[in-house]
């Protein structure tokens, strides 16, 4: 008989052992057309390939954590999903961390699928944690949740989007915004789960007022804000700065194509990360 595999330490333990380790840049592997095209890749699983290991080596050892946009392996079909489960399991065995950015999110029943597929143990897409849209409801999500904490797994549920569209749903209502339910219902599952909090949100970084806007003292969620738009979508020091405060020691600063930018070479890719990640430091 195999010997039975070591429990996994809770997410939030994992992120923050690394976080001391590497620093709290998450770096976004989001495999462009264009992108591709300025590596001299292929548009195609081969050197979607290519670009996803040559990330996954120059700059997975200097994050956090790596975000595989799901979308951009979807594209390319089956052969795409197969290269995505390539670059978790060998990011798995570099101690790299993932989080799939699939944004996932239905009824219950369908839910429980979603969660075996992205934190399931032993399921070939499984990652560290997964992004997940609550719009059909916070508690729809419970399958994930409760699988994330069971597994030692997280997940990252949007709360303010990065992009303009989103304020017309989650910024209305003052008080009783969708955004607020979101961060107070986070933040009591954490409270419910102890520990080190498996539950995130996805805050954007270009939400100039976020922290205000949540109603919610940060710290309380004890959990990680993953907060994408550096780079790309114009947000730097100042605007995270401007929209967490005092709550960025709990951030995860986000950035995928003004880091990807600088390859294809892996010398070139990790000083930009690491030039990022010190700059936010
Ligand atoms: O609110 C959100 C949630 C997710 N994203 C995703 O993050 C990256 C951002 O890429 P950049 O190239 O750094 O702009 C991308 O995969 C988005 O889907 C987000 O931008 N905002």
């Amino acid at each position: 008989m195999p010997p039975e595999a070591a429990p996994r330490a809770p997410f939030g333990e994992r992120l923050a052992a690394v976080r001391a380790a590497r620093g709290s840049l998450c770096v976004g592997i989001d495999p462009h057309p264009a992108l591709l095209a300025a590596w001299g890749l292929e548009d195609s699983p081969a050197g979607l390939e290519r670009f996803s290991l040559a990330v996954l080596d120059a700059v997975g050892p200097v994050s956090a954590a790596l975000k595989p946009q799901v979308a951009l392996y979807e594209r390319h079909g089956a052969r795409g999903l197969a290269v995505l489960e390539t670059l978790l399991s060998r990011a798995r065995d570099a101690g790299v961390l993932t989080i799939a950015d699939a944004k996932r999110g239905d009824i219950g029943s369908t839910m429980q699928a979603y969660a075996d597929a992205w934190l399931g143990e032993d399921r070939p897409l499984a990652a560290d944690a997964v992004t997940l849209n609550p719009y059909l409801g916070f508690e729809s999500l419970r399958p994930a949740i409760d699988l994330a904490r069971e597994t030692g797994r997280g997940v990252f549920v949007l709360a303010l989007t990065s992009n303009a569209e989103g304020q017309l749903v989650q910024h209305v209502g003052g008080d009783s915004s969708v955004a607020r339910s979101i961060a107070h219902a986070a933040a009591a599952e954490n409270r419910r789960a102890g520990g080190a909090g498996h539950v995130g949100l996805v805050v954007g970084a270009t939400i100039g007022d976020a922290a205000h806007r949540l109603g919610l003292d940060l710290a309380a969620l004890n959990g990680p804000i993953l907060a994408p738009g550096v780079g790309a979508q114009g947000a730097g020091t100042a605007e995270l700065r401007a929209a967490f405060g005092d709550a960025l020691p709990f951030v995860l600063p986000t950035s995928s194509r003004a880091i990807l930018a600088a390859g294809p070479g892996a010398a070139e890719l990790r000083a930009a990360a690491e030039r990022t990640r010190d700059e936010l430091a």
